[in-house]
C-alpha cells in the first residue's frame, strides 16, 4: 500500500478506523466488511471504499478487508508505533480537564509535561504530570523532544505564548483558545472551537431536521 497525499477528510477519519480495526484485531476477527465496519464507525461504506482506495486497500468482493494487514498499514501511518510527548500550556478549567484525560485511549500519545503562571500549581504533579514554569519551557520542551503543545491559556495571552513555544521548537499546536494565532509555515494549527461545533449542530438541526445525516465533506 502506498502512502500517497490523502485528502484532509480521510486523513481525519484514519484514527477512527485504525480504533475500530484495532478492536477487531484483538478480538482474533480476520476479516471485515465496509457495511460492518461503516455501523460501528458511522461513516457511509462508500466514504469507506473511497478512503481505503486512497492507501490502495481495494477489499475483496465476497471477503472484505484483512484486519490485520489494514491495521498495521494505519499505525504505521499514524506513527502508532511511536510515543508522542505532549505539552499543554495553561494549567485551568480545561487544562485540568485535559490532563486528568490524557488521551488515554491512545497509548501512544500522552501529555508529558504543562506550565503555568500560577505559583500555586507550579511545582506539583497533576494526574501524574509534572507543572512547570513558563520560564522553563525553553529548557523542558526540547528536552523532553516535544513538538506538539495544547493550548489552553487565556485568549488575551495565547499569541504571545504561541511566540514562545514556536521558539521553544514546537512544530504543532493544538489551539483551545478563540484567538486566531499567527505561526510560522513550518508550524501546523489545529483548532478546536467548542462554540463553532456547537453552532454548526444548531444550523443542522434546524436546517436539515429529519434528513438522513451524511458522513461525506
Ligand atoms: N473552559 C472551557 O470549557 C473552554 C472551552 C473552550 C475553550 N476555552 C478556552 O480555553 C482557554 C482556557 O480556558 P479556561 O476556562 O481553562 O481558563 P482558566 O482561566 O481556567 O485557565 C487558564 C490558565 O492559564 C494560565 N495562564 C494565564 N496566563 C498564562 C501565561 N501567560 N502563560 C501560561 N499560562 C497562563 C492561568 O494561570 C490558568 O491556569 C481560554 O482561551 C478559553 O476561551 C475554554
Amino acid at each position: 500500500m502506498s502512502t500517497q497525499k490523502i485528502p484532509q477528510a480521510t486523513a481525519k477519519r484514519l484514527p477512527i478506523y485504525y480504533r475500530y480495526l484495532k478492536i477487531l484485531n484483538d478480538a482474533g476477527k480476520e476479516r471485515v466488511s465496509s457495511t460492518e465496519l461503516s455501523d460501528a464507525v458511522k461513516v457511509d461504506s462508500a466514504t469507506i471504499r473511497r478512503d481505503f482506495s486512497y492507501f490502495g486497500a481495494l477489499g475483496k468482493r465476497g471477503y472484505g478487508y484483512d484486519v490485520e494487514n489494514l491495521m498495521k498499514f494505519f499505525s504505521k501511518t499514524l506513527n502508532q508505533d511511536h510515543l508522542t510527548s505532549v505539552a499543554l500550556i495553561g494549567v485551568g478549567n480545561l487544562g485540568h480537564a485535559l490532563l486528568n484525560y490524557n488521551f488515554h485511549q491512545n497509548n501512544n500519545t500522552r501529555i508529558s509535561a504543562a506550565f503555568d503562571v500560577k505559583e500555586e500549581i507550579v511545582g506539583t504533579i497533576y494526574s501524574g504530570i509534572p507543572v512547570y514554569q513558563m520560564d522553563e519551557m525553553m529548557e523542558q520542551i526540547p528536552l523532553q523532544q516535544i513538538e506538539i503543545a495544547i493550548l489552553t491559556v487565556p485568549a488575551q495571552v495565547a499569541q504571545d505564548t504561541v511566540n514562545k513555544l514556536v521558539e521553544a521548537g514546537v512544530k504543532g499546536i493544538m489551539n483551545f483558545t478563540p484567538v486566531r494565532i499567527t505561526v510560522p509555515k513550518n508550524v501546523r494549527v489545529q483548532n478546536v472551537d467548542l462554540t463553532n461545533e456547537l453552532q454548526t449542530l444548531i444550523y443542522f438541526l434546524d436546517n436539515y431536521a429529519g434528513e438522513e445525516v451524511s458522513e461525506e465533506e
